[in-house]
């Protein structure tokens, strides 16, 4: 029928489903932007998970997946520093996770995080990156020559699938900074910037992208060389009912390498 592989099989009366144990016949879906918010949204709302919960799963990926593509016996620095560039909403949070997981990887990551919700769960995610002795920058390094001296990767954790419209200050500066450095970049999700459908042939060019649930219509303008998959958490059902087709994971892994 040109679905997703279906197991089938039945515990105690209940119909268990999940996609996986075979190869999907379609290919994987590209949600817009309003199915991919409303997907996140029946998670907490229908489906009861927390945000903090699904952060830490997005973050642990995105480090998981940065681990895989870029080991740090790759980093031509004398140390695997990495610079992750958080913005205001929970794509920034996905970044401050994935900060304190490659420290416990063995990376050196420094954060900037310029714009903060006065909200419990960033304060905690930032509480957590300082007690684990990860620097917070009080500026923006001005020169993308100063990035490529001290860091050997930076992870683009400025927007996600929420990002509408012409890009504000301070992140307007940033971006085109970001254009600038030659190491490579790892986005979060979505290339910050893009149009969440279109892309932006003309914006940042990551190497890397973390698609998180699934691969937005954007995702198809990627041209970098690692594209992985991350967000291991969307429960068949949903999987389901959005059409999204999403490849197997390899056994317990909880990122999947799409190119
Ligand atoms: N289900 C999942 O896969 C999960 C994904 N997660 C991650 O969450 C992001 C989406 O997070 P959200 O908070 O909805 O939105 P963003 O992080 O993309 O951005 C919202 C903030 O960005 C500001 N914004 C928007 N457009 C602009 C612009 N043009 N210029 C400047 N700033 C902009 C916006 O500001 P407002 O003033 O408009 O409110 C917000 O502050 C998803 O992509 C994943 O990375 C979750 O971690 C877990 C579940
Ligand atoms: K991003």
């Amino acid at each position: 029928d040109g679905g997703s592989a279906l197991c089938v099989c039945k515990v105690e009366g209940v119909d268990l489903a999940w996609p996986g144990f075979g190869v999907p016949r379609g290919a994987i879906s590209h949600p817009r932007q309003e199915e991919a918010q409303a997907i996140d949204q029946e998670l907490f709302t229908e489906y009861k998970f927390s945000v903090d919960q699904l952060m830490e799963l997005a973050g642990l990926s995105c480090a998981t997946a940065i681990a895989k593509a870029y080991p740090p016996s790759s980093f031509t620095t004398s140390q695997p520093a990495v610079l992750v560039v958080c913005g205001p909403g929970n794509n920034g949070g996905d970044g401050l996770v994935c900060a304190r997981h490659l420290k416990m990887f063995g990376y050196q990551p420094t954060v900037y995080y310029p714009k903060r919700p006065s909200k419990s769960l960033f304060e905690g995610l930032t509480t957590q990156c300082k007690k684990m002795d990860i620097p917070f920058l009080p500026e923006f390094p001005a020169e993308a020559a100063f990035i490529d001296e001290l860091y050997g990767l930076v992870v683009d954790a400025i927007f996600g699938f929420s990002f509408k419209g012409a890009v504000r200050e301070p992140f307007g500066s940033i971006l085109s900074t970001l254009e600038r450095v030659t190491v490579p970049i790892a986005s979060i999700d979505i290339p910050s910037g893009w149009d969440v459908e279109k892309g932006k042939a003309d914006g940042l060019q990551p190497d890397m992208l973390i698609s998180l649930t699934a691969p937005k219509k954007a995702a198809m303008h990627f041209t970098g060389r690692y594209h992985f998959l991350g967000g291991r958490f969307v429960p068949p059902m949903l999987q389901e009912k959005y059409a999204l087709n999403l490849p197997a994971y390899p056994g317990t892994d909880c990122v999947l390498q799409l190119t």
